[in-house]
Parts: structure tokens; sequence; C-alpha cells
């Protein structure tokens, strides 16, 4: 398979690259980039270009081969075959900038709380990846899924208001930069952000919203129906692969009025408040039932998620994780 890539900026577009043949694709957004292909593959998906094709340059990758690749990124992506593979040695990172919806009925393994946290560990310690550059990446995939799923033009309520929902951790940290990039993409994002960690890091993510004159609610309305009524969508970025134990508030209260809303949530990671016992090799019920149709945002490799937690618009928008060929 000879490739050849050149790119520059950052971008959004979509691309379809079927088969065996040759496809292009142009994106357009905030940058330039283009790709030509000649190979075997399947490929299709939305693409978000940033990183990886960030810069300016252009390499050929000769070789033969058949690339069934899950690079890591932003946006949606279908992939061709199991994304997931088990086994620790199965893995390899690198840092790539697109995601994959992966159709619901190709099999997954999901990664247990442990694996996840050790594979965060590993990409920290040994590969020198930052925080804020996961973070980064992760809440750029969200907000590029939302924009496949729903469309800012196509929401029912205009302008497209999306509440994000941001909890303790990183998830939440993930979902202030979903906010930003939601902004970005034509939406009107509101933020209800009750327990904000003392880290420059958060703080500083904090800062860059109110930039962006992305409000910040200090109350939750207690009513569903008024969230049904003043937001087209939900983003869920309260609780990830941390989570233990009993709901404890101020967040008790947030997750059962989002049992109530009939607005579509979108969860990153993991939804909240479905988690269940780590370790078990079986399905437990979801302490906490949310929609059964809404979709998730699976970051990096999907702890263990039920597979009927996974709703209509299941993405994996892993920033880093490359599958062995
Ligand atoms: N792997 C990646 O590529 C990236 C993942 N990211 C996201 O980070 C979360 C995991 O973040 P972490 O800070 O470890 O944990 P959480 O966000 O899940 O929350 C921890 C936070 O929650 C509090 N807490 C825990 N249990 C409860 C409870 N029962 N009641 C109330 N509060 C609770 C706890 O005290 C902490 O304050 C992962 O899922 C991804 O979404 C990163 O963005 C980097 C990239």
């Amino acid at each position: 398979m000879l490739r050849a890539r050149a790119g520059l900026g950052l971008g959004l577009g979509a691309r379809a690259v079927p088969g065996l043949g040759l496809g292009a694709r142009a994106v357009p957004g905030l940058g330039l980039g283009a790709r030509a292909g000649l190979g075997l593959g399947a490929r299709a998906g939305l693409g978000l270009g940033l990183g990886a094709r960030a810069g300016l340059g252009a390499r050929a990758v000769p070789g033969l081969g058949l690339g069934a690749r899950a690079v890591l990124g932003l946006g949606a992506l279908l992939c061709s075959r199991s994304v997931v593979q088990g086994g620790s040695g199965a893995w390899r990172w690198g840092p790539g900038l697109r995601a994959m919806q992966c159709a619901a009925q190709r099999p997954l393994r999901y990664l247990g709380q442990e694996e996840a946290q050790a594979i965060d560990q590993e990409l920290f310690e040994e590969y020198k990846f930052s925080v804020d550059q996961l973070m980064e990446l992760a809440g750029l995939s969200c907000a590029s899924a939302v924009a496949k799923t729903y469309p800012p033009n196509s929401l029912l309520r205009q302008p497209a208001t999306i509440l994000v929902l941001c909890g303790p951790g990183n998830n939440g940290g993930d979902g202030l930069v979903c906010a930003r990039h939601l902004k970005l993409f034509g939406y009107e994002p509101v933020i209800f952000y009750p327990k904000r960690p003392s880290k420059a890091l958060f703080q500083s993510l904090t800062i860059q919203c109110e930039k962006m004159d992305i409000p910040f609610l200090t109350q939750l309305p207690a009513e569903a129906s008024v969230i049904d009524e003043l937001y087209n969508l939900v983003v869920d970025a309260i609780f990830g692969f941390s989570f233990r134990g009993e709901v404890r508030e101020p967040f008790a209260s947030v997750i059962s009025t989002l049992e109530k809303v009939t607005v579509p949530i979108a969860s990153v990671d993991i939804p909240s408040g479905q988690h269940r016992p780590w370790h078990s090799p079986f399905f437990a019920p979801p302490l906490h039932p949310l929609l059964p149709s809404f979709p998730m945002l699976a970051l990096t490799v999907q702890a263990d998620s039920p597979a009927q937690c996974w709703g209509e618009h299941p993405f994996v928008g892993d920033a880093i994780v490359q599958m062995r060929p």
C-alpha cells in the first residue's frame, strides 16, 4: 500500500475511502488537508484532523498492507474490524487523530477499570503524554461525535443549546474541553460544574470557557422538564473510570434529574450512574438506568460498560490507542 498525505492545520471533514482503490479527501474547516490513498482497506467516517496531521509536511508510507487501523483521535470513523483486542500485548500507542464509530455488532472487548487506569498510566509515564494533551483530544472527540450525530442546524431548538454537566475529575475536564469545541462548531453550550478541583489545569479550562462566553449555571434546574425545554442535548461528563461506590451529592441529585430528562444524553466515556461492579464477569443492572437510547462517547478504551449501555450512536474516540496490525 502506498500512501501519501499532506496536511495542515485543523479541519473537520468527512471522507469515505471504500474497498480497494484510490480515495481522496478534502478537509474543510480551519485548515487544509488532503490525502490520497491507494490500498486495501475500508474506511469511512468523519475525521477531525488535529495533531497527527497538524503541521506542514508530507510523508509517504511505502509497503504492502492490509490496514485495519484503529487510530485514535477525533471525530468518528467506522472501523473495519474489532477495535479492541484482548491482552496487553495487543496494543500499541501512537498519536493519531481519528476516532472510530464502531458498529454495535462488532465484537469488542472492554477493559476493566484497572486495565483502563493502567493504560492511562502507561501513556503518561512511558509515552510521555500529558493529561492536557489527552484531555484536549478527548474533549474534541466528544464534540465531534456530537456534531456528527446532531449537527447544529438539525436541532429543534435554535440556537443549538447543549447542557454540559461536568464532574469533579478528568471526565469533567473532558466536558469543559468538549464545551469549548462545541461552541466553535456553532452550538450554544451551557456548563454546570458544581465541584471544581483547585488544580491549575481545571482552572485554566474554566477560564477558557468563560473567555469564550460559555455560561456556567450556578444551579441545575431541578425539574427535568425545564432541561428538556431549554436544551437539545445533555453531555454527561460527570464520572469516568474512577467512579466508585454510591453516588454522593451534589451528583446524586444531578443524576436523579438526568434520569428523567427526555432529550438525548451523550455520555463521555461511561454513562454516569451506570457503573457496574468492576471485574465482574457478568453484566449487572445499572445503578441508575438512564434512557436506553443515548449516544455514548467512549474514550481510549471503554471500561466495563455493558453492551446494553451503548445507545444508538456508540462512538469510540480513543485519542491515542492504535491497534497492532
Ligand atoms: N484515558 C484517556 O485517554 C483519557 C481519559 N480521561 C478522562 O478521565 C476520566 C478519568 O478521570 P479521573 O479523574 O481519574 O476520574 P473521574 O473523572 O471518573 O472522577 C473522579 C472524581 O470523581 C469523584 N468520585 C468518585 N466516585 C464518586 C462517587 N461515588 N460520588 C461522588 N464523587 C465520586 C472522585 O472523588 C474524583 O473527584 C476518564 O474516564 C476519561 O473521561 C482524561 O481526559 C485523559 C484522557
